[in-house]
């Protein structure tokens, strides 16, 4: 079964990618893109939660931390940036981000495909520990500009804030709580990036390696 999930998901990004290269050879701009696939990112996109739900239960055994930031990131900048705030999906940013994480996603999915076959070709193991090298800065470079491009909007509409007085005596500013999810950035992209480093030792240089929070 998660088997079967899983070959979805890779088929489920491989669906976007050609989408992405159609939208761009018939209209040969980036404009109206992201409507065209919104429902098929969202999808999958959400779908990843299945992720931490098969570290929480064991199925898959990977570090909590890492996949918690890597995929709350995701869904957020999905449904409470690009999703909620029109006005900025046709940034270039946003087609950024959308190209990396294509790119990283069809590469880790065949990473498990064919090795769940064992038969995983070298350039697919090099791809999966090398790309992200590259990828990994450009698409949270992609994730920041763009929540950038929604602070001016979303200052000017107090969208998703909750002003005093109310009866719930709370308030709520979206506009800083995105400089603060900004700001996490900078504690929470080196996790990442060094796990994703040292499982690299680990698979292409056979290195032993032991996670803090295993
Ligand atoms: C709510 C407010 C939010 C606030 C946010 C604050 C800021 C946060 C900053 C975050 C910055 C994020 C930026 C980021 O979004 C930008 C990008 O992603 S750019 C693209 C580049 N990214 C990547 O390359 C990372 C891609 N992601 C991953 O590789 C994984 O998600 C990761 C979580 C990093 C885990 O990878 P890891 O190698 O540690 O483990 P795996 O899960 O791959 O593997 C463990 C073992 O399980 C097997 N496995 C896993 N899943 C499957 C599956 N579906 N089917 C079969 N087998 C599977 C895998 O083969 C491993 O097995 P073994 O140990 O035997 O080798």
């Amino acid at each position: 079964m998660a088997h079967l999930l899983q070959h979805c998901h890779d088929t489920g990004w491989l669906v976007l990618a050609i989408a992405m290269i159609q939208f761009y050879m018939q209209k040969g701009s980036h404009k109206g893109l992201y409507k065209s696939i919104q429902k098929t990112l969202k999808y999958f996109q959400t779908f990843a939660l299945l992720e931490l739900v098969h570290c929480l239960i064991g199925i898959v055994h990977t570090s909590m931390l890492v996949t918690g930031v890597q995929v709350s990131s995701r869904i957020f900048m999905v449904w409470f940036i690009t999703q909620s705030i029109k006005q900025i999906q046709n940034e270039e940013s946003v087609i950024l981000f959308l190209v990396v994480w294509t790119v990283t996603e069809i590469t880790r999915y065949s990473f498990y495909t064919f090795n769940l076959l064992n038969h995983l070709p070298y350039f697919i193991k090099w791809a999966r520990y090398n790309l992200f090298i590259i990828l990994y800065p450009v698409g949270a470079a992609g994730e920041l500009l763009t929540i950038y491009a929604a602070l001016p909007y979303v200052q000017k509409t107090g969208m998703y804030s909750l002003r005093l007085p109310n009866k719930y005596n709370v308030s709520f500013d979206y506009y800083y709580f995105l400089l603060i999810v900004m700001a996490f950035y900078i504690p929470l992209f080196p996790q990442l990036y060094f796990h994703m480093l040292r499982q690299r030792r680990k698979v292409l240089l056979g290195e032993v390696i032991v996670e803090k929070d295993d």
